[in-house]
């Protein structure tokens, strides 16, 4: 596989790498899908131990990891949200901002809200199911190179919607031990019960196994950075008996445009995800008619004047674009991929839907940029990458909640069923199960 060397020799490490669908076997499209490498053997190596010294030390081990690694002397590990004052000096701006963030997606996901299912499978037979809330929650909100408040908002507030008891909040302190105000303005807007000021495997670690002033959650949510994401990996196959929502790590978006879309939302698109950091990965299916210079000079031009630069030019170093002739090998190879994020930048954008297969969340027609899902639509930006999309949802009001089925069955149901009940135990040998039901056959029989 050939992939076209960029235009200006002089910047060519910053721009995308081109590669045309048509002279692609099937080996190179599945070689191009693949994620930037990650190191999960030695990640584990440095994780694993901090793990064990947090289930072993608790609050001791916390305080000398963060000590370590955000460089923070903690005088408190985590503490009660009531003990925390509202954040001081953020601007009506600012807190209308997060407040029209906040009412869209409470809107979105108290609309999840499923009625409770009720199914007459036979004549008295009765199968239901309902929906309970997880009674403690941790919600990871990332902190080590961006502040993630949005991120407070799409964890947290689906919990509360769902109607979670306990609801932690860990997220990395700055060096002088505070916690930014508008992560806190979000969380106590919300109601968030616990304030835990540590972040990376530590944090996972404290949360999975409680320590003495943090509570021992039942299930993680959030995404992170390497370290987060193996912590939680390791820690839901542990005797922590802890789940977690996803592997959701670097983040990533597969931009498809066609001619009428404009290379600059193109570039900025593109630019968006790769800013979040130097192993984010952005990708470019150009259907043909996409001026592809022009896209590669916009992206030159944005990205020189990125505050994020250094972050943003690493992650291109492994983005790409890939060249197509129609929206349906567009969305053929978006499958493949199963993208984070997939933004479709062209013409009459709803008939691609229907050919969408693997996607953390899409992003339809010229008018709707990534960032909108980041932070205020209504949709959660809690999503699997890393090709994840194939198999997980990103989070939503389910992430929250149990699901409980209910049977119940009359004389009537039990002498319709009951007999096929008493094969299947016979066949299995399992008598037992096949007495609960004969038993009862023959009470009815006789009239009880
Ligand atoms: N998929 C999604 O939904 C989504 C949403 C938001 C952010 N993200 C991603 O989340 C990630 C956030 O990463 P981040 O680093 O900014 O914040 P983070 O909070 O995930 O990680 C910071 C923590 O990592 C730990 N750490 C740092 N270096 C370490 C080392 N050498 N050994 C052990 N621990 C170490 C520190 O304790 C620090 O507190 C980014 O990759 C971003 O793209 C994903
Ligand atoms: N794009 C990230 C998820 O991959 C979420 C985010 C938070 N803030 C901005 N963006
Ligand atoms: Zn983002």
């Amino acid at each position: 596989m050939m992939a076209t060397e960029a235009v200006s020799p002089s910047s060519a490490s910053l721009l995308l790498k081109e590669y045309e669908w048509r002279d692609m076997d099937e080996a190179d499209k599945e070689s191009v899908v693949q994620r930037p490498r990650i190191d999960f053997g030695s990640i584990s190596d440095i994780v694993g131990p901090i793990v064990e010294d947090v289930r072993v030390r608790g609050d001791e081990a916390v305080k000398e990891l963060t000590k370590k690694f955000d460089r923070c002397d903690l005088e408190e590990v985590c503490v009660e949200m009531s003990q925390v004052d509202w954040p001081e000096g953020l601007g009506k701006e600012v807190t209308d901002a997060f407040d029209t963030a906040y009412e869209n997606i409470k809107l979105f996901h108290e609309a999840q809200r499923q009625e409770e299912l009720k199914v007459e499978t036979m004549p008295g037979v009765t199968c239901r199911r309902m929906s309970r809330p997880i009674g403690s929650v941790g919600c990871y909100v990332p902190g080590g190179t961006a502040i993630l408040p949005s991120t407070v908002l799409m964890l947290a507030l689906p919990a509360k919607v769902a109607g979670c008891k306990t609801i932690v909040m860990a997220t990395p302190p700055r060096q002088d031990g505070s916690i930014s105000p508008e992560v806190l303005y979000c969380a106590k807007k919300i109601g968030v019960t616990h304030l835990l000021k540590a972040g990376g495997a530590q944090a996972v670690a404290a949360m999975a196994h409680g320590t003495e002033t943090c509570p021992k959650v039942d299930k993680i949510a959030g995404p992170g950075n390497q370290f987060v994401t193996a912590a939680k990996m390791q820690l839901q196959n542990s005797e922590a008996m802890v789940a977690i929502d996803m592997p959701a790590g670097p983040s990533e978006v597969l931009v498809i445009a066609d001619g009428g879309a404009d290379p600059a939302h193109v570039a900025a698109d593109v630019l968006s995800q790769a800013e979040h950091g130097a192993d984010s990965q952005s990708v470019l299916v150009a259907i043909k008619g996409v001026d592809m210079e022009k896209v590669q000079e916009e992206i030159r031009t944005q990205l020189a004047k990125l505050p994020r630069n250094e972050a943003a030019s690493k992650a291109l170093t492994h983005s790409f674009a890939v060249r197509v002739d129609s929206l349906e090998e567009a969305c053929e190879f978006s499958n493949i991929y199963a993208p984070e994020h997939l933004i479709v930048n062209v013409e009459g954008a709803e008939r691609c839907l229907d050919m969408v297969e693997n996607a953390g969340s899409v992003f339809l027609g010229r008018w709707t940029p990534e960032s909108v899902g980041d932070y205020a639509s209504g949709t959660n930006h809690t999503l699997p990458t890393y090709g994840y999309a194939k198999m997980y949802s990103g989070v939503s009001l389910d992430t929250f909640l149990k699901k409980i089925t209910v049977q119940s069955l009359s004389k009537e149901g039990l002498k319709g069923l009951g007999p096929a009940v008493e094969i299947m135990a016979e066949v299995e040998g399992l008598e037992a199960h096949k007495q609960a039901v004969t038993m009862r056959l023959k009470s009815i029989h006789e009239g009880h």
